[in-house]
């Protein structure tokens, strides 16, 4: 036998094979695209440090929604921008029934019925001080009494018509106790995304700054609730819960820098996973890519389809339409 006697190049050698032996592709129908909404109407208020996204009011939203729908993408996340006028210690914005978010949520779902939509659950937007949860005089983030806000701003989004609550605040027994009061009014079709094993990342950086949080926060952290970036079987002990406690899918969070994470729940749970390519990722690329240092296009696809290839079920990303658009060879 001549050697070598396994030519691997041989497969690849021609795009026909290449397509046929290629294990992961990369779709719209994997992507959930990410946005930040604001008051006021033709509203559009560029983060600097997300060049190319926009805080947009409800109007403009809706736009973006269709463009959505236009190009296959499934699911928007939506964000809120809350003026600063209505933070308070208690966040009692967040489940105001005219509120941002439900306001945004009823004209969603009124033009565009078929686009899923997933409500973050968590308090720092309407918290004068920054956390996620409400906190004691020492400024620890008390967790009971910040799971009972969570019920009501869970509450007052599945109200308004939202397919997907999303608590992102990490306190223990939330999504029981949201599926509970969920089940209890009635709502048994909202679905539960819960960020699982969302870690005290310096990735969130840019976000804290589009939904007005940064300066509050201050130097203060979220340490105390998000897990620790060493960790790996606590992730799988957190996903462990979630899914016990009624969670329709669980997130990993950040995304490229913790896909060991996203394999490891796959292959522990397969459940519906999904994962989130953050504000800090989003941010690296574009800085890259506006030096001319990376070929954005190039770097975006390929981090999207690392995410897949890993074991995620859907993706949330900043870069959704950006990449459906340049998969359809726009
Ligand atoms: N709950 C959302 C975040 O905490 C941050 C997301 C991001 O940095 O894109
Ligand atoms: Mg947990």
């Amino acid at each position: 036998m001549s050697f070598p006697a396994v030519r691997m190049r041989r497969m690849r050698r021609d795009a026909f094979s290449r397509a046929l032996m290629r294990e992961h592709t990369l779709l719209a129908s994997d992507l959930i695209m990410v946005a930040f909404v604001i008051e006021g109407a033709g509203q559009r208020q560029p983060v600097p440090s997300m060049p190319g996204v926009d805080r947009v009011s409800i109007d403009e939203l809706l736009k973006l929604a269709g463009e959505c729908v236009r190009l296959g993408i499934p699911a928007l996340a939506l964000f809120p921008s809350p003026d600063a006028s209505v933070k308070t210690e208690d966040a009692r914005e967040a489940w105001n029934p005219q509120g941002l978010m439900q306001r945004a949520t009823r004209e969603l779902k009124a033009k565009y019925p078929e686009l899923g939509l997933i409500g973050d659950v968590a308090l720092d937007p309407y918290t004068t001080h920054g956390q996620d949860g409400l906190i004691d005089e020492h400024g620890y983030v008390v967790n009971e009494p910040t799971v009972e806000a969570l019920i009501k701003m869970s509450l007052a989004q599945a109200e308004a018509g939202m397919d997907f609550v999303a608590p992102s605040d990490m306190m223990d027994g939330r999504i029981g106790a949201i599926r509970d009061a969920l089940e209890e009014a009635g709502y048994i079709h909202t679905r539960i995304l819960a960020y699982s094993a969302k870690y005290a990342s310096a990735f969130y950086g840019p976000f804290r700054d589009a939904v007005g949080s940064a300066a509050n926060l201050g130097k203060g952290n979220k340490h105390t609730y998000q897990m620790d970036i060493g960790n790996s079987d606590e992730a799988l002990r957190e996903i462990e819960l979630d899914i016990s406690e009624g969670a329709d899918a669980v997130m990993v969070k950040p995304g490229l820098p913790y896909l060991d994470i996203v394999r490891r729940v796959k292959d522990s749970f397969g459940v519906p996973t999904f994962v989130y390519q953050v504000s800090g990722e989003y941010a690296m690329i574009k800085a890259a890519a506006q030096n001319g240092w990376l070929d954005e296009r190039g770097v975006v696809l390929e981090s999207l389809t690392a995410m897949k290839r890993a074991g995620a079920d859907a993706i949330l990303t900043y870069f959704a339409i950006d990449a459906a658009r340049w998969l359809r060879g726009e």
